[in-house]
């Protein structure tokens, strides 16, 4: 998994580097060169505009000003205040040019924000804010260094209005506003830059997992046994059902649901117990198109009642809400939406990831907070981000598909946090492929071939 570190992660693991004997001047230098790197890169020899705030994120504007113009760049400079740091003034010194004050900055085909980093406390001055936004519309091409400027480093919310980047160098690690939505869609492509500084993060982006294909021991019960529960709506069920078996299960049985699923599917009475306790099966998918009758509840408490691997989402969530949390007592993994998150869950402050933290840890589950910017909790701390999915998944069903897919996951033996990370992953690659305007039935196809990168 990729690091992503929060702000005082990333201020911690620069001061270990720095304690170890490299100058703050000498990370800068190596931010500087990657920038000025990247801008050399995306838009050649575009005349720069670099807007450099008062602390280190300006320090390595200045820098990545001088070695640009050094490439042959037309450079020109517009802080909004003068330098506060150190690292920051050594860099101005060393940048020859002019610096002009940032109110009255002409716009330049290639603008540079290195106005603020990780050290954004609160929100921009409104003038500022409006002059980075003036300078960057009249841009070509614009870069963010390490963060566009404005942006909640930890939780990805705006602290005022922030233009759109088309690349955003992430320097040493990825942070959460990199992922987390809205700043995340602001960032562009992000890239990020080693400067040497080694980080340790407890959160990380949702990496491609190890699948490995059927071997010739297996069988269809030892590559996993998906029972899906259906009810009201079928087609709900009938979705997440396909989706194990394009996962990649050996064996899934829908239990109730109506016509129309592939001939493979076994198909179960909804109320068979003695099929839903068979020592063979291996997960429980309920939620899907479940409903919210007294049977829907029935068939709820006898998927809890078996003691197996489960995977709730939607209404098996809502009917979950507004008493407390069952003990699970098998790996148990959630998918809530946000509307299913706050029945469930209330009302819960922080960041996207501390609230799927906070929810798992209560829970005592893993807890999947779906959305633009996908979030993994387990109770014991570990969480993740998904790496960002196109927004044609805003189709009702997809999120059926997960939960399908994330069945499979577990019946083939991961714990419920890798289960729900390879089925992010793969959920996300199938969209891709599946392209503009897909809906949730196109994505069992496109299974196949994600599923095969993972081997
Ligand atoms: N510390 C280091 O060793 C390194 C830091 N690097 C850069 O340094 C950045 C962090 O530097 P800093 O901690 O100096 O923080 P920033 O440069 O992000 O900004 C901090 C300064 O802005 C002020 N400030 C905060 N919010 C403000 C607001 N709304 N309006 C006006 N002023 C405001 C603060 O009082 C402080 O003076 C990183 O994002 C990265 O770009 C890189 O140079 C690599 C090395
Ligand atoms: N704008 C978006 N960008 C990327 N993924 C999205 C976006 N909106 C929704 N998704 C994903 O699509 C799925 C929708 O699931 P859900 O809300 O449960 O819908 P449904 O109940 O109709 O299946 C989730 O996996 C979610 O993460
Ligand atoms: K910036």
């Amino acid at each position: 998994m990729k690091p992503i570190v929060t702000a005082a992660e990333m201020r911690a693991a620069e001061a270990a580097v720095i304690g170890g004997g490299t100058s703050v001047e000498t990370l800068m230098e190596r931010a500087g060169e990657a920038i000025a790197e990247a801008a050399w890169r995306y838009a050649g020899t575009a005349p720069a505009l670099i807007l450099c705030g008062p602390g280190n994120n300006g320090g390595d504007g200045y820098v990545a000003g001088r070695l640009l113009r050094e490439r042959g760049v037309p450079v020109r400079i517009a802080a909004s205040a003068e330098p506060r740091t150190d690292a920051a003034r050594a860099a101005r010194v060393a940048w020859d040019g002019p610096v002009e004050p940032l109110a009255d900055a002409r716009p330049a085909p290639l603008l540079i924000d290195a106005l603020f980093g990780t050290g954004l406390t609160r929100p921009l001055d409104p003038s500022l804010g409006d002059a980075l936004d003036r300078l960057a519309g009249a841009a070509r091409y614009r870069i963010a260094v390490d963060l566009p400027s404005g942006v909640g480093t930890d939780d990805g919310i705006l602290l005022g209005p922030v233009p759109r980047f088309d690349l955003t160098i992430a320097l040493g690690a990825l942070k959460p506003a990199h992922r987390l939505q809205p700043s995340a869609a602001l960032c562009g492509r992000v890239a990020v830059a080693d400067i040497g500084v080694p980080v340790t993060a407890r959160l990380g982006e949702v990496a491609r997992p190890r699948l490995p294909p059927p071997g010739p021991a297996d069988n269809k019960y030892s590559r996993g046994m998906v029972a899906v529960i259906g009810g009201e709506m079928p087609g709900a069920a009938i979705l997440a059902a396909t989706a194990a078996q394009r996962a990649g299960a050996g064996y899934v049985a829908l239990f109730g649901g109506g016509p129309g699923a592939p001939a493979a599917l076994v198909r179960k009475d909804i109320g068979d117990q003695a099929a839903l306790s068979d020592p063979r099966l291996c997960a429980i998918v309920i939620g899907p198109g479940l409903g919210r009758t007294e049977e829907a509840r029935a068939a709820l408490d006898r998927a809890l009642g078996t003691g197996k691997p489960l995977l709730l989402d939607a209404d098996a969530l809502s009917l979950l809400a507004g008493r407390p949390l069952p003990r699970f007592v098998a790996p148990t993994l959630m998918t809530p939406h946000e509307g299913e998150f706050l029945r469930l869950f209330g009302r819960i402050e922080g960041s996207k990831v501390e609230r799927a933290r906070l929810a798992a840890a209560r829970a005592g589950a893993v807890v999947l907070l779906k959305g633009a910017d996908s979030v993994i909790a387990a109770p014991d701390g570990r969480a993740a981000i998904a790496p960002p999915a196109p927004s044609w998944l805003a189709s009702a069903g997809t999120g059926d598909v997960l939960a399908g897919i994330a069945g499979a996951m577990l019946a083939r033996g991961l714990d419920a946090f890798d289960a729900g990370c390879a089925a992010l992953w793969l959920h996300g690659r199938a969209a891709e492929m599946a392209g503009p305007a897909l809906i949730a039935d196109d994505l069992a196809q496109h299974l196949a071939p994600a599923l095969a990168a993972c081997g």
